[in-house]
């Protein structure tokens, strides 16, 4: 290979992306790296002519000829750049997608200065991308995370490990939390945290002079949401959920709270470059603080767990726990991967549920014919105030229409990434391994041809007709697919179908006047622009 162009590859290595989902960042390196590469003229991956790549034009007919990433269609730099900066795009980030999807096609490139990003808006192409993955598919770059653990001397979890390391912790979390009949098991525990937040909507109603809203419902579903994760994850309660928190979960909260607040500004710690730092100290400041509170917060669970388990053995006592007692007890990853894991996934965890716990919550109050059918499921199935188990889950297909609607028309993940491993053709284009890809799933469930009236809230539109009825569908897929999906898929859809389960047969849930509609906004994740205030009105018993 020509030295210019093994020169080429070791310099784009360092352009990569470094957040999934999160063009931020490509803006920010653009802005920094662009005279750099310009001088250099140094071409994005795959702009090379494609006759110096093994696959050439001529190899096919001129009809079916591969294109080369220079003849895909994309915005200019200039635009992205006016659009982000001058117009906010970073919060409308889902927007943007649909528009471009409209603007340029199935397939289309954004340049940020010398980044490149494909990005992928069709349901069959995600498909075929996904299908296509090797053993250890890679998200995004993440250098700063990575930067962060090697500085304070610990491990990568799930989300920020690449290659054999993901593999190995993958394969064991796997085992432990992946399969519905894994989480199953959860089902008490879960249920003690519902009955907390029941408690608290009736307290936090109690304090509204019509006795019935709740202001900010994501904030109480961030306290479940939190509750839930940590009672599975540490196997204990945090009191997240009582009138006063403790101390700890408070500092917990407040470190959760920076790291998502500070959104941007974290995201400008892995953008700027290291000499820029003591000129710019914050976002890195901020970015390192909020993982030691995560980490702190996670390393005294997991210790106390540790010592419980000792203690347990010295004694000759048989030890029974969860995830984390296994992982504990077998010793297939070290106590430093241990802490970095359930890190992690708490903060994985979190937000996510609690917007689509929101989210829900808002659709049934504004469809209360919808809301009404799905209570009539839940009482005919389960009868009057019985708990549901996650067994009756599965004998409820509207409660389970419902995650999955919500997830449809609010993909907490608008989009994700992966970086090529292998050259790959796809919509008729070239794409060299190494370039950065967005999956566009906010547009593709949006998609009139993937899903009939795709505005309209229909929870009935995931439910099966019969046993050869397929209503799986590429065109939304909220927690990913195969190998590099989301870990947490399955507790996260328990802690959500119980909560909602318990809900819906206990009150009637409608809009407070305080809200009238309330539009998405990307933060990193898709999260509502204001505060969704609902009223929890008890049903007759
Ligand atoms: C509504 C809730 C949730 C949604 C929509 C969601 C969505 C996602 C998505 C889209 C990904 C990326 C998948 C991919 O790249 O293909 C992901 C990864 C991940 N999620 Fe979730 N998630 C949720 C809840 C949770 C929970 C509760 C946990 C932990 C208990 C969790 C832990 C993780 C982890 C650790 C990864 C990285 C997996 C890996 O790289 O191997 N998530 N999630």
């Amino acid at each position: 290979m020509a030295f210019a162009d093994r020169f080429t590859k070791t310099c784009w290595k360092k352009f990569h992306a470094d957040r999934w989902n999160n063009q931020l960042f490509y803006v920010l390196r653009a802005l920094h790296k662009s005279a750099a590469s310009k001088a250099l003229e140094i071409p994005a991956p795959g702009e090379e002519a494609v006759s110096d790549r093994m696959i050439t034009p001529a190899d096919v007919g001129e009809k079916t000829r591969i294109k080369t990433l220079k003849e895909m269609p994309g915005p200019s730099t200039l635009s992205n750049l006016i659009e982000f900066f001058w117009r906010d795009g970073f919060s409308r980030i889902h927007e943007i997608q649909m528009d471009h999807r409209k603007k340029f096609g199935k397939i289309f490139k954004s340049r940020f200065g010398p980044q490149l990003v494909v990005s992928v808006a069709d349901r069959d192409l995600v498909a075929e991308v996904l299908r296509a993955e090797g053993v250890a598919p890679q998200r995004a770059n993440m250098d700063s995370w990575k930067e962060y653990r090697d500085m304070r001397g610990r491990s990568t979890g799930l989300i920020s490990a690449e290659g054999d390391d993901w593999l190995k912790m993958r394969s064991v979390l796997r085992q432990l939390i992946m399969r519905p009949r894994d989480v199953a098991v959860f089902s008490d525990d879960v249920n003690k945290v519902v009955d907390d937040l029941i408690n608290r909507v009736y307290s936090l109603r109690a304090q509204q002079s019509d006795g019935a809203t709740v202001l900010n419902v994501n904030d109480l579903f961030f306290k479940y949401a939190m509750e839930g994760v940590a009672a599975i994850l540490y196997e204990c309660r945090l009191g997240c959920l009582e009138e006063n928190i403790p101390q700890k979960t408070k500092e917990y909260i407040s470190a959760l709270n920076l790291m998502f607040s500070s959104f941007k500004m974290t995201m400008y710690a892995g953008a700027i470059p290291k000499w820029l730092r003591p000129v710019i100290p914050k976002p890195w400041e901020e970015f390192c603080l909020s993982w030691d509170g995560l980490f702190k917060f996670s390393i005294i669970h997991v210790d106390k767990r540790f010592t419980e388990i000792k203690a347990q053995l010295q004694r000759g006592e048989e030890v029974k726990g969860g995830a984390l007692t296994h992982m504990l007890i077998n010793k297939e990853m070290s106590l430093e991967e241990i802490y970095a894991n359930v890190t992690e996934m708490l903060l994985a965890g979190v937000d996510t549920t609690s917007f689509t716990l929101s989210w829900a919550s808002y659709l049934l109050a504004k469809h209360p014919h919808i809301q009404q059918q799905i209570y009539s499921e839940v009482a005919q199935t389960l009868g009057p105030g019985t708990v549901p188990t996650a067994d009756d889950i599965t004998n409820m297909p509207l409660i389970r229409g419902l995650v999955k609607e919500t997830l449809r028309l609010f993909p907490v993940l608008p989009g994700n990434g992966r970086i090529t491993q292998d050259d790959l053709v796809v919509g008729g284009y070239f794409i060299p391994k190494g370039t950065q890809l967005a999956l566009c799933h906010y547009s593709t469930s949006l998609e009139e041809e993937n899903f009939a009236d795709a505005t309209d809230f229909r929870p009935d539109r995931w439910v099966r007709k019969d046993v050869t009825d397929r209503v799986d569908n590429f065109g939304s897929i909220p927690f990913g697919y195969g190998i590099r999906s989301c870990i947490g898929r399955r507790i996260a859809e328990l802690e959500m179908h119980l909560a909602l389960t318990r809900l819906i047969q206990k009150f009637h849930i409608r809009m407070s006047p305080l809200t009238t509609d309330v539009q998405a906004k990307t933060h990193g994740l898709l999260c509502p622009a204001e505060p969704i205030n609902l009223q929890f009105i008890e049903r007759e018993k």
